[in-house]
């Protein structure tokens, strides 16, 4: 079984699937970290410091690992893209989600566009089948994970919580430059 945790970059998704993964045992799969260390792209975006997924090569990945492990967590920004059975879209204030990006030293325009794409449910628009969706903003990990689980246990759906486009439409006015 896969579960996916996606979201924006900057939204948690590393911090959750770590307590989650610890709490159970499960394999975590930090997907940007597999794609760098095992080469599973086709090109790195210098400008974007990011690289461009060899999406067969990670489908190879993961399916190797599940030779192992009975269920596993994707833990990455495109992990709804990999065939999960069930994905967790994390949400965050996209003024949260800027205030981390910037502290971690990201250029303006990768800012800018991740705020973006927060504003623009991009993560949950691009999902399928299975979702449940959490606005974790103010939140603690424990209080998220253990909405996850009891989600999770629940076989429980859920989608369009949240919508930042009112408050936050200034941003999508502004040019990414
Ligand atoms: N629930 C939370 N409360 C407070 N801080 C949090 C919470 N979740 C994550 N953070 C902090 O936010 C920052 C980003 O978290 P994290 O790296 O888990 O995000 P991410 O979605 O995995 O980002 P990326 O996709 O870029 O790897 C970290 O500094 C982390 O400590």
């Amino acid at each position: 079984m896969r579960i996916a945790i996606t979201g924006t970059p900057g939204v948690g998704k590393t911090t959750v699937s770590k307590v989650l993964g610890n709490k159970f045992g499960i394999k975590v799969i930090d997907i940007t970290e597999a794609v760098k260390k095992h080469k599973l792209y086709t090109e790195k975006d210098e400008e974007m410091d990011s690289y461009v997924i060899d999406f067969e090569k990670l489908e190879n990945f993961i399916k190797e690992i599940e030779e192992k492990e009975k269920v596993i967590i994707l833990d990455g920004h495109v992990s709804h893209l990999l065939n999960p059975d069930y994905t967790i879209v994390l949400r965050c204030n996209p003024e949260i989600i800027k205030e981390r990006l910037e502290k971690r030293g990201y250029k303006p325009k990768k800012v800018l566009e991740n705020i973006q794409a927060e504003i623009l449910d991009v993560c949950l628009c691009e999902s399928k089948g299975k979702i449940y969706e959490i606005d974790t903003t103010g939140r603690d990990v424990e209080d998220i994970v253990s909405e996850i689980i009891e989600a999770i246990k629940n076989k429980k759906e859920r989608k369009g919580i949240v919508d930042w486009t009112e408050k936050y439409f200034d941003y999508l006015t502004l040019e990414i430059r």
